[in-house]
């Protein structure tokens, strides 16, 4: 069995008094692919803002890579190769898109931002290496056509595989995707599967994401988190979830 990447205690979160995660805990194993499924407002967009350091819990800890600590600074978990994409895309609309990608990789490079404003140091030789990385991403995910296309002109489902490309080249070890198949038919969700999948293989990604369509999640992952109201309702592989009493009950659309 692989080891553990990522840990969650006890996590509890709240707005105001009001709860948002309540006692979570979980772990994702080295280079897995986890789901966190559950009905709208369960807590699954609160839970990545945790772990990349968005949000700070009330209580508990969060174990990445050997350090434990109750919260991190989103700089902080980008540093240690945390990566993210958002439901709303967040990309730059009016930059190409191998510029976009090419600052993806930007958050990881070890050249500081002063140095690569001043072209000092490291930065010039990181360039061109930032470059032929942002390029090779490109073709592994087949955008290499629309590389100098404008991204806000791309249709919705390419500028969600740019996103995807633009987060991998941060080179993460762990990728945090929120609903990266929002907004696309079956082919569209085909695909990004298909790319999810293999991006995990190729890159050595340890993927946690997102997603609603129960179909593309029981496909796509090793093991699925449930939520229901910001508890933890169900914890395992794709099969033992699937039928899980509460999740029936919650998720899959059965009368509570
Ligand atoms: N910044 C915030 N301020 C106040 N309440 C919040 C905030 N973010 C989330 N919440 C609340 O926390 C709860 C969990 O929300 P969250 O967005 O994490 O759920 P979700 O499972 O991702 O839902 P969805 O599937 O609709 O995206 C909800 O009741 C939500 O209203």
């Amino acid at each position: 069995m692989s080891a553990e990447l990522l840990r969650l205690s006890n996590i509890s979160l709240s707005f105001k008094g009001v709860k948002a995660i309540t006692d979570i805990s979980f772990a994702v194993a080295e280079g897995e692919i986890c789901a966190l499924i559950g009905p709208n407002g369960a807590g699954k967009s609160s839970l990545l803002n945790v772990i990349n350091g968005v949000y700070a819990p009330q209580e508990g800890d969060i174990h990445f890579a050997g350090e434990t600590r109750r919260r991190m600074s989103p700089h902080h978990a980008a540093e240690l190769g945390i990566a993210r994409t958002f439901q709303n895309i967040a990309l730059f609309k009016g930059m190409s898109v191998l510029d976009n990608v090419i600052s993806g990789a930007n958050l990881s490079s070890r050249a500081s931002w002063a140095e690569q404003a001043l072209t000092l140091g490291r930065a010039p030789g990181e360039e061109d290496r930032q470059r032929e990385q942002a390029e090779e991403i490109l073709d592994f995910l087949e955008i290499q056509p629309w590389r100098q296309a404008i991204v806000g002109e791309l249709p919705y489902g390419l500028q969600k595989r740019v996103e995807l490309a633009r987060a991998l080249a941060a080179q993460p070890r762990l990728l945090l995707l929120d609903e990266p198949m929002a907004g696309m038919n079956q082919d569209e969700k085909r695909a990004m599967s298909r790319f999810i999948r293999a991006a995990n293989r190729a890159f050595g990604a340890t993927v946690v994401l997102i997603e609603h369509d129960i179909g593309v999640v029981m496909d796509v992952s090793d093991h699925i988190v449930a939520l229901d109201y910001g508890k933890k309702i169900a914890d395992g592989d794709p099969d033992t979830v699937r039928h899980h009493p509460e999740v029936i009950a919650a998720y899959l659309g059965a009368a509570h």
